[in-house]
């Protein structure tokens, strides 16, 4: 066993021993990047080059290592290199162990520094300010619909959105004895508790539902006190020292947020892009249904239509709109110069690569 191991780990150390000479070349390279970046005052990070480069790896892939996993080790060989350049901060709603923490690192790799922020708000104003270069928010949940703070606050922000991800959300219940004894309450963000309302009816209907937070806040109180569940990702409860009950009790098996980033970078087109936007018509007959006959005209495919009250207490509303291609596509620029024609309000949120 051992003799016929031997020579394969030899193999195994000849190959390493290259990945680490083209890793070091690759970052001689980024830092030469960096240099001609910091001539022209250039953005350092570039979303539509990284989903670019990340497209093409999973294209080019011959295997046996999953397109995924390929993925996910070159956008940290990314996250290193445009570390040399310069190691961006990200804030996001904390504590540490949330799924947007997880979206963070699918967007920004590892080499990075994080902001936990205690709320949505506190994430837009983190961003707009400048203490981070970028913000994480949740924008939807495929089960339980649109994020309605973070519309809200989309309207109003001096940040733009610069790119998307997408992240299966797989809620565990989880006490700090892996036992559900002597529980007394489940907490978790109202999000999650929804989101796992049919399983918990019928396993745990007479424990009382608190919603907190964050689920990661739940799984704290869950380590301080035994007469609380949390539910929240694995990942948290290996944080905060819990045991799992039972995982993946979320009622829909596909379950998935959608968070955008938010910044202050305008992105360039990466050839598979999104652009939202926020619009709101006069109030008069017809003016919803004219109000997307451009996109319909000019081939512009939309895929997200969420509408929101204007909250001046008239019956108005804001429509939020995502459609497929960038501001800078022929066919788009032409259909939003006719949206803006029609509407009352109108604001482009951002164009940015479609998440993986
Ligand atoms: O191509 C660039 O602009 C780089 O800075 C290099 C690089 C990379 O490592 O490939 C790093 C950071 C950018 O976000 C995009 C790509």
């Amino acid at each position: 066993m051992t003799d016929k191991l031997k020579p394969l780990r030899e193999r195994i150390d000849s190959i390493d021993a290259q990945i680490l000479d083209l890793l070091s070349q690759r970052g001689r390279v980024a830092q030469e990047v960096g240099h001609v970046k910091a001539e022209t005052n250039a953005p350092v990070f570039r979303p539509e080059r990284e989903a670019q480069i990340l497209r093409r790896v999973a294209e080019r892939n011959p295997g046996p290592l999953k397109d995924r996993d390929v993925q996910t080790i070159f956008r940290d060989i990314m996250s290193a290199c445009r570390a040399l350049e310069k190691r961006v901060t990200v804030a996001y709603l904390g504590p540490s162990g949330t799924f947007s923490e997880q979206a963070v690192f699918q967007q920004f790799g590892t080499a990075i520094e994080t902001l936990p922020c205690v709320s949505i708000d506190e994430v837009f104003r983190a961003t707009e300010a400048g203490t981070a270069d970028f913000g994480v928010v949740p924008v939807e949940n495929s089960s339980e619909g649109a994020i309605n703070r973070t519309l809200d606050l989309m309207l109003g922000t001096t940040t733009i959105i610069s790119g998307e991800v997408s992240i299966p959300v797989h809620h565990s219940l989880m006490t700090k004895t892996g036992s559900m004894d002597g529980v007394k309450v489940v907490a978790a963000h109202s999000q999650a508790l929804a989101q796992c309302q049919v399983w918990l009816n019928l396993h745990h209907p007479n424990v009382e539902r608190r919603a907190v937070a964050s689920n990661a806040e739940a799984a704290v109180m869950a380590s301080q006190d035994p007469t609380i569940a949390a539910i929240a990702s694995e990942m948290a409860g290996e944080q905060y020292g819990l045991g799992v009950v039972q995982a993946h009790i979320q009622d829909d098996p596909h379950n998935r947020t959608r968070f955008a980033v938010i910044g202050h970078l305008h992105t360039n087109p990466s050839g598979k892009d999104h652009t939202s936007i926020v619009l709101a018509v006069p109030n008069k007959a017809g003016a919803v249904y004219n109000l997307l006959a451009p996109l319909a005209k000019h081939g512009v495919s939309m895929t997200r239509f969420e509408s929101r009250p204007a909250r001046i207490g008239t019956w108005e509303y804001y429509f939020y709109v995502d459609i497929q291609g960038h501001v800078m596509d022929e066919a788009v620029a032409r259909a939003l110069d006719e949206l803006k024609d029609n509407a009352a309000f109108f604001k482009v949120l951002g164009s940015y690569p479609q998440s993986l």
